[in-house]
């Protein structure tokens, strides 16, 4: 328990036994981030909708009571999710549900395109900093929709199909995703430096699949044209990049060896290409990587970007493995600036830490064991790995955020031979 602390609850911990090399096999799930919005495009259409495999996770089960919560009628089949909305019976997405993950603020143009307006609580998410969704608004006024803000609510409104050309200010992964689901139905658009990153191109694709035309999919310039009623169909999620180079750091950072398969190592180029400059040795094919870590890796530099630079949700996870190579690494976030909420957490477990004008200067050497608290998603990644490979014991709290992006972690951990369980701790709820 924490020092300081004043009450004491008991929280499910992630109990890491560390220092034991990750080695075997894995079939990695579908992305997380791909999957929501393609959830969120399911309410465009009246037809059946089956994904053949959905990961299970928290973040899924929320958009589901969200899309329920609109009209959506769905069906667990294994891994398969049959969907179906043939009316949109509520256009108000509520706080206690948008308010729980960022990804639930796209039903706003899903709902604008079928409904002809939606209203939509401001959406919650990981806190890694601020995180503004003016160039949504943006997106929905360029194409004709009157928004508003009232109360904590955005509420949009259309009196015509939505078309036009919408200039984002920067790329933005969920602006770009909210456009595209605001015109697909009967609407029409250009968008200029959309985002490209593989999660908006299978959101395009799977609008291809229902009948929108799709053209400039992972460019800057996407244009669509939308069907005025789109189909239904059948559609399989690109494999979870996050998820991969998670597993992927975890084997470098405990120095294991892992081939993962199910993968797109072309979506990882940025990840792979530093662990090779690390020092580690990689095969990859179409669908798979094998890795083997080397004993006395070389540090590097991290500057998190938009893809295919490297991506600042494994900007943590990559942290988390620097504290455990010899030598000075930096890690800078250009998406996210403030992403560091892991730092205070690594640092407990005897990682060498210095944040400064947000450059983050890591000083590897081997880690121990800690209680610790993982504050966001990919935080929480990097206290996995952190732990998996220090000497000693960790729990790990906010278990919670674990879920939200990592299926079946505990049991998989446990196949690549790590020594991990959840168990029930007391944990602290308030401190000095
Ligand atoms: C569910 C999902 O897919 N989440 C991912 C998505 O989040 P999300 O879609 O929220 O991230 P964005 O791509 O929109 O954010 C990129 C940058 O644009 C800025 N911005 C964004 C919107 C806006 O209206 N105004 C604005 O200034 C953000 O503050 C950030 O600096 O992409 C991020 C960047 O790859 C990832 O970390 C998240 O895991
Ligand atoms: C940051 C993430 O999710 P969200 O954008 O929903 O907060 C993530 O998946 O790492």
């Amino acid at each position: 328990m924490r020092e300081g602390a004043k009450n004491v609850g008991v929280s499910r911990v992630l109990y890491v036994e560390g220092g034991t090399p990750l080695k075997g096999e894995l079939r990695v799930y579908p992305a997380k981030n791909a999957a929501l919005p393609i959830l969120a495009a399911s309410l465009l259409t009246p037809e059946p909708i089956t994904l053949v495999e959905v990961p299970k996770l928290r973040d899924v089960e929320v958009m589901l009571e969200l899309l329920a919560h609109l009209g959506t009628q769905y069906a667990w089949e294994g891994r398969t999710l049959h969907l179906q909305t043939p009316e949109i019976k509520n256009t108000h997405a509520p706080y206690e549900l948008v308010g729980q993950m960022r990804a639930s603020f796209i039903v706003w143009g899903a709902l604008l395109a079928r409904a002809g307006e939606g209203h939509v609580s401001m959406p919650g998410g990981c806190a890694f900093g601020f995180r503004p969704v003016d160039q949504h608004i943006k997106a929905l006024e360029a194409l004709g929709a009157e928004v508003w803000e009232e109360d904590g609510t955005f509420h949009a409104r259309r009196t015509r199909p939505l078309s036009g050309r919408v200039v984002f200010d920067l790329p933005t992964v969920g602006g770009t995703e909210q456009a595209m689901l605001a015109v697909a139905l009967g609407g029409e658009a250009t968008l200029v430096q959309a985002a490209v990153e593989p999660e908006v191109v299978d959101l395009g694709h799977f609008l291809a699949l229902l009948g929108a035309e799709v053209e400039g999919l992972g460019s800057p310039i996407v244009r669509i044209k939308g069907a005025p009623r789109l189909k239904g169909g059948t559609y399989r999620i690109i494999p979870d990049r996050i998820e991969a180079g998670t597993y992927l750091l975890a084997a470098a950072a405990t120095r294991g060896s892992l081939t993962l398969e199910g993968v797109r190592p072309d979506h990882l180029d940025a990840l792979l290409d530093k662990l090779w400059r690390s020092g580690h040795r990689l095969e990859v094919g179409e669908d798979w990587i094998r890795f083997r870590a080397t004993p006395d890796p070389a540090p590097f530099h991290v500057e998190a970007r938009e893809y295919p630079g490297f991506p600042t949700d494994l900007q943590p996870i990559a942290t988390a493995y620097l504290a455990t190579v010899p030598g000075q690494s930096t890690v800078v976030d250009r998406i996210y600036p403030d992403r560091f909420t892991h730092v205070g957490e690594l640092a407990r477990m005897g990682a060498e830490l210095y944040l400064r004008d947000r450059i983050l200067t890591v000083q590897g050497r081997r880690l121990h064991g800690a209680q610790v608290k993982a504050l966001d998603i990919r935080a929480g990644g990097a206290l996995v790995v952190a732990a998996l490979s220090a000497e000693g014991a960790s729990e790990i709290e906010g278990v919670y955020f674990l879920e939200r992006g990592y299926e079946h972690l505990t049991e998989r951990l446990q196949a690549l031979g790590a020594r991990v369980h959840l168990r029930e701790s007391p944990v602290a709820l308030a401190a000095d």
